[in-house]
This record gives structure tokens, sequence and C-alpha cells, in this order.
């Protein structure tokens, strides 16, 4: 069972995470969540995770202190010794100047026993909470796209959920994975359910033929037609030979 922790000052911005599809797989013990309220581990009257920063600027940043102590408790008895990495806890650090979260790398995590995900907020995080973390584990900043936002936990909604809907037995039917956006390189193709026709738009008629082998080919020229239409720079990435020559047709 895959090991969530989550260290955050604002623990019920995680709540979602309850929900759904997530929320059933921790029922159904696929993965274990721990939000964790980092003020649990200051030992001031005013709970404070936070000070001005040395060499001054705006606003400011979030204390070693209680990031020190409560990833100690969030590793828990982690044994530094194991050396398959996928047994060794991730440290992910939300950041837009981390490393760009793609399907890959939620393929990639999903593979982990243990991600610990550390949101930081303010200015961000004093850097020698990173620099001794590495010393210990895998330490991952990583972004959700090229924009600022107040704090790590929207990030953390993002890939909480894009890693653990890959885990086994999270989505009902394992198929649906398939030939979605981004697990192949493609965009996925446009779905369609009853009525046939709605408000004068009608269903392709292909997918009303019963022909499986039609519905496949239209299937995948439309994948090819959408990336190429809205993401050409995913295409030119493709490896050569996974396009056929009829693909080249589109
Ligand atoms: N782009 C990301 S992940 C971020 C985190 C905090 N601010 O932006």
């Amino acid at each position: 069972m895959m090991r969530l922790d989550v260290l955050s000052i604002f623990p019920e911005y995680l709540a979602p995470l309850e929900l759904s599809l997530i929320g059933r797989a921790q029922d159904k013990g696929l993965l274990g969540l721990t939000v964790h309220d980092l003020r649990d581990w200051t030992h001031d009257r005013h709970r404070t995770v936070d000070d001005t920063p040395y060499g001054g600027g705006a606003g400011m940043v979030m204390k070693p202190e209680p990031w020190g102590e409560a990833l100690d408790a969030a590793l828990g008895a982690a044994d530094s010794s194991v050396t398959d990495p996928t047994s060794r806890p991730v440290l992910i650090v939300p950041s837009p100047a981390g490393e760009v979260f793609t399907q890959q790398t939620a393929r990639e995590l999903a593979a982990h026993e243990h991600l610990v995900f550390a949101c930081g907020r303010y200015e961000g995080i004093d850097q020698r909470v990173v620099d001794w973390a590495a010393e210990r584990m895998e330490v991952r900043p990583m972004s959700i796209g090229d924009y600022v936002l107040n704090g790590g936990e929207v990030a953390v909604l993002v890939m909480v959920e894009a890693i653990a809907r890959l885990l086994p037995g999270v989505i009902g039917n394992p198929e649906s994975l398939d030939e979605e956006s981004h697990e192949d390189g493609l965009l996925e193709y446009p779905v369609y359910t009853k009525p046939a026709v709605w408000r004068g738009h009608e269903v392709p008629a292909v997918l009303l033929s019963g022909d499986h082998g039609r519905v496949a080919r239209w299937r995948r020229d439309q994948r090819l037609r959408r990336t190429a239409q809205t993401r050409p720079d995913l295409l030119a990435a493709l490896p050569q030979d996974s396009l056929d020559g009829r693909d080249r047709e589109v």
C-alpha cells in the first residue's frame, strides 16, 4: 500500500482528497493518506512557522525548525539502508522552480511506496530544509505549471490525484486508463453518448456503425488530428517508429 504524507499549515485544504475515487481508495486500503498540520511541531504560544528573510526583501520565509521535526515524524523509522529506490521515501516540494510534473512523472511516482509532500507558503521554505532532507532521501521540487500559486496545497491535490488514480484498483476499469491524453504521447479522442442527435448535432456515423475496426481507426485518427492541432509539440516528441504510414496521412 502506497503511503502519502502531506505537511501543510492549511490541512483543511487537502480535504477533497477524502472524496470520490481517492477517498474510496483509502477506504479500500489501496493507499494511506495522512495530512499533518505543520503547526503541530511549533512550540511557542503563537505556533509560529515563519520569520523575516535573511538578506531582506518582501514577505516571510518558513522557519526550518518545524519542518525538521515534522519531517522526522513523517519519515518515522524510514530505513535509509534500503537499496530499492522505490522503497525509499521521496520528498516532493511543490514549487514554480521545480521540474514540471507530467503524466510520466505521475507514472514514475506511482511506483514508490512512500511519498511525502511539503506544502510551502509565504516566500517559501528555508532552503536548509531541502538541503538537510536531500542528505537522507530523494527530494524533488515539482511544478504543476509555469505560474505562481499562493502555496503548495493546490499542486498537491493535482499530483496526488494524478498519481493515486494510476494505482491498481483505484480506477474501476483499468482499461479506461488506456488511450487517455498523455498516456502514450497523444491526446484522447472525442467521446459521445445518447442521444444520437442533440440540438442538431449528430454523433459521428462511424460510432453507430458497429464496425469495431472502423471505430478504432477513426479514434486513432481523431487522436492524431487533435494532437496535431492542439499540441504539435507532443507529436514532434513522439518516437518516429510509433507512427505508422497511415498515421502520417492524417
Ligand atoms: N507552480 C507551482 S507547483 C507552484 C507552487 C507554488 N507556487 O506555484
